[in-house]
């Protein structure tokens, strides 16, 4: 398991008509008509779902879906319903909030085996907070705890992390118990070691790199990261993602790496956009000439030529992070063709790691996720096991 002692799994508890609260990641990636674009979270999820159906448990699912700021109906989890219904054999019942009086009587019906979805937990900012009251309300719901969300595993959240202070026992689900893959091949990895970071979450990713400059030989960071790196070395990046409190880090990280040894691969050219938009009109640039008005959404094709040769020289990959907008054809390209090369290199022994919603579903996208070593749920999470962090969402569970 992903920390220094083992914990407590479900097979071990009792659970014929006992309320399960189950949290899950369905963080899914969906269109603008609420259509899941790619439901790799929602089968992982599955083998614990019908576990607990099948020995009658009445299992209340619990999960995020992107960062709302309040009740926000794009942001809610009823899409999932039809595709977890599919899944699982069974009609899914969705509960339009995740406390609450209506909560508890959707729960107080649910059969043996029965499956309640309650409502984006993010919905209250309490979630994030960790705030202990909330923590008690879900808990109140359940006889039972379990955390099968790896993809949010890096986070101590209410439903994540407190909750699990509440009710007892508090275990793991087979998705967080597939863990011990990941912890050791990111270990004892065979080198050199390569990361690729890339897609939007720079605040949290970029943060990370600092540790990784301990454990890889080579770092490729292409996506909405680049940008802050960019500007950070004097180059304008018109109106491309950017994280101006995190310049001097940029700056900082630059300077460590060198120190270090380790090869930082900023992308040379970048292809650039006049909106951010499917349709949008684009050219490509070089790093240092993203003209004012035009945003970079992808690498370009000096960059993936690059980026291609360092990693043949790899033993083990991990990728995080999509390189561009792959959800816009026009800007999917530099991500494709790390998925090509990484696929590639697996058929020649390489080890390769894709971690995260985004980048699995970019590689499910190409065709190529049979063709990895090892698929993963977990973006942010994955890259704090590889910094060697014990995961929140794990430490708070029984030990076994
Ligand atoms: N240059 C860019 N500008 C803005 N967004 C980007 C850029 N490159 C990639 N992205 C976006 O990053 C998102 C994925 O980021 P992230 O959530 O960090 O990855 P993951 O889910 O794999 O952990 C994708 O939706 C993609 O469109
Ligand atoms: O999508 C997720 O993480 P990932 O993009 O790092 O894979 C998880 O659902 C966590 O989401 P968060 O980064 O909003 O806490």
């Amino acid at each position: 398991m992903a920390t220094k002692r083992s914990v407590s799994t479900l097979k071990e508890a009792d659970l014929k008509g006992k309320r399960v609260f189950v949290r899950v990641d369905l963080n899914v990636p969906l269109d603008d008509n609420l259509n899941i674009t790619d439901d790799n979270r929602v089968r992982a999820a599955v083998p614990t779902i019908k576990y607990l159906m099948g020995y009658g448990a009445k299992v209340i699912l619990s999960s995020h879906l992107g960062r709302p700021k309040g009740v926000t109906p794009k942001y809610s989890l009823k899409p999932l319903v039809p595709r977890l219904s599919e899944l699982l054999g069974v009609e899914v019942k969705m509960a339009n909030d995740c406390i609450g009086e209506e909560v508890e009587k959707l729960v107080a019906q649910l059969p043996e085996g029965g499956v309640l979805l309650l409502e984006n937990v993010r919905f209250y900012k309490e979630e994030e907070k960790n705030d202990p009251e909330f923590a008690k309300k879900l808990a109140s719901l359940a006889d039972l705890y379990v955390n099968d969300a790896f993809g949010t595993a890096h986070r101590a959240h209410a439903s994540t992390e407190g909750v699990a202070k509440y009710v007892k026992p508090a275990v793991a689900g087979f998705l967080m118990q597939k863990l011990d893959y990941l912890v050791g091949a990111v270990a004892n990895p065979k080198k050199p070691f390569a990361a690729i970071v890339g897609g939007s979450k720079v605040s949290t990713k970029i943060t990370v790199i600092e540790s990784l400059l301990g454990k890889v030989q080579i770092l490729l960071l292409g996506g909405g990261m680049i940008y802050t790196f960019y500007k950070a070395q004097g180059y304008s990046v018109g109106s491309s993602l950017l994280e101006e409190e995190q310049l001097h880090l940029a700056t900082s990280l630059l300077e460590k790496a060198k120190a270090k040894g380790v090869s930082i691969l900023l992308p040379t050219d970048v292809v650039v956009a006049d909106k951010f938009a499917a349709d949008a009109d684009s050219k490509v640039v070089p790093a240092s000439g993203i003209p004012d008005g035009w945003m970079g959404l992808d690498i370009g094709p000096d960059s993936i030529k690059t980026f291609g040769e360092a990693l043949d020289k790899t033993q083990t990959i991990i990728w995080n992070g999509p390189m561009g907008v792959f959800e816009f054809e026009k800007f999917a390209k530099g991500t494709e063709a790390i998925a090509k090369k990484l696929a590639e290199l697996t058929g020649k022994g390489v080890t390769t790691i894709i971690g995260g919603g985004d980048s699995v579903a970019a590689v499910e996208k190409a065709g190529l996720a049979d063709k990895m070593s090892h698929i993963s749920t977990g973006g942010g999470a994955s890259l704090e096991l590889l910094e060697g962090k014990s995961l929140p969402g794990v430490l708070a569970l029984d030990d076994a």
